[in-house]
């Protein structure tokens, strides 16, 4: 699919991919997503830490940069594509990894449809270790479009070997690893009622179907559930050090990127240690509150990252906002609970429609502000708003 150089006959043809019975901005899609999703669910996805202060402030941040149109550019040909870890992207954006996806789908098998949106879009998707969906079975949808696995590195190392294996063996072009959420935070819609999806054994589906992980078991997974989860707590988290930066390179040559980078000082030393690019996220702020707004750490790591490619995410909704994340530094940028969303309202087609409505406003941003190419937006297309 392509996602760039619309012109008016979208006016007269419509948009391909969109579904008119979806909304074309984000605050609808939230708003029936609530409505569609069993409460507990919608819960999950759209909570964060605390009372949620820096989740709604990394939304709010993008409304603190405004972009000046600049005119006689004659931008009628645009270029979102962009080239990274050798590959070519249709463009500068990706489905972020999102542990319960399968919840917000209506047959349960959330990874599988995103995978599919992901080969029919070429838009890369970013597979989550929590899974409904094995791995190996992710990878099979995603035709030729680059998979990414997302790896929640657990306490047992030989664990966390076997699952980047199964990774490279399925075909996986690079290997994410969220280093924000060894423990889970201070969730209080969770907490208040027990609401943590993977506490009842959803997508473990990684673990469960993982030769190191079932050879720790007194019993198979399918006997002793319970058992499972059990030791699956133990094994889940892993609160790594520097110190523990070389293992994680040496565990693959693929492209290693390190997700939940906010301070320049760990993208250098993230730089130092070899890794190939930077994820600059607050995990929406799922994790921690009382944070800076994930935007307002990117020029920082941008700076620190030196060259090295800075992934983004966390409070992206429009296509303004990846249009300004782009000027103030990001490589690519992650789409994470819109196309949730949109999985809980059209399945694949609801994350097709989402990602055509954000790259298209993307794309005519670009034509009428005189920002053709990506080379183009700089912070210099942006200013601090009053
Ligand atoms: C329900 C949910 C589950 C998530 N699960 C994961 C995960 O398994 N691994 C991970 O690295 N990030 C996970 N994230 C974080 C996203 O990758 C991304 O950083 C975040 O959604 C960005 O914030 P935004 O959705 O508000 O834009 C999850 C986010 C949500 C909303
Ligand atoms: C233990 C973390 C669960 C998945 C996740 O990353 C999230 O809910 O934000």
């Amino acid at each position: 699919m392509t996602f760039g150089n619309y012109q008016n006959e979208i006016y007269l043809n419509g948009l391909g991919g969109v579904l008119p019975e979806l909304p074309m901005a984000h605050a609808e899609l939230e708003e029936r997503a609530r409505a569609a999703l069993p409460p507990s669910v919608w819960s999950y996805v759209a909570g964060g830490a605390g009372d949620e202060r820096t989740q709604r402030a990394n939304v709010t941040a993008f409304d603190r940069w405004g972009l000046i149109p600049r005119m006689f550019v004659g931008a009628a040909e645009r270029d979102l594509s962009v080239e990274l870890f050798g590959r070519i992207w249709p463009a500068p954006v990706f489905l972020a990894p999102i542990g319960v996806i399968g919840l917000c789908a209506q047959d349960g098998h959330g990874d599988l449809a995103t995978a599919r949106a992901a080969a029919r879009t070429g838009v890369p998707m970013v597979a989550s270790t929590l899974s409904v969906d094995p791995l190996e079975q992710v990878a099979g949808e995603l035709g030729g479009t680059p998979g990414f696995f997302q790896l929640y590195p657990p306490a047992d190392r030989d664990l966390a070997a076997s699952l980047v294996d199964r990774a490279e063996k399925a075909g996986y072009t690079g290997i994410v690893v969220t280093l924000d959420t060894w423990v889970t935070g201070w969730r209080p819609r969770d907490l208040a009622t027990a609401n943590f999806p993977q506490l009842r054994g959803h997508c473990l589906a990684n673990y469960t179907t993982d030769p190191v992980f079932r050879a720790a078991l007194a019993r198979p997974p399918e006997e002793d559930p319970q058992a499972t989860v059990l030791h699956w707590v133990q094994v889940f988290g892993n609160p790594l050090t520097w110190d523990d930066l070389p293992w994680l390179r040496s565990l693959t040559n693929l492209p290693l990127i390190v997700k939940g980078i906010c301070h320049p000082e760990d993208a250098r030393r993230a730089k130092d240690g070899g890794v190939d690019a930077i994820y600059c996220s607050n995990h929406g702020g799922r994790q921690a509150n009382g944070g800076l707004p994930a935007l307002d750490c990117l020029p920082g790591v941008v700076q620190a990252a030196d060259g090295l490619p800075v992934l983004f995410d966390s409070g992206v909704r429009s296509g303004t906002d990846i249009v300004k994340a782009l000027a103030l530094g990001a490589t690519a940028v992650g789409i994470g609970r819109p196309y949730a969303y949109a999985l809980a309202l059209g399945g694949t087609d609801g994350i097709v429609h989402v990602l055509r409505t954000l790259l298209a406003e993307a794309d005519l941003l670009m034509a009428v502000d005189g920002y053709p190419t990506l080379a183009a937006l700089t912070p210099d297309a942006l200013r601090p708003v009053h």
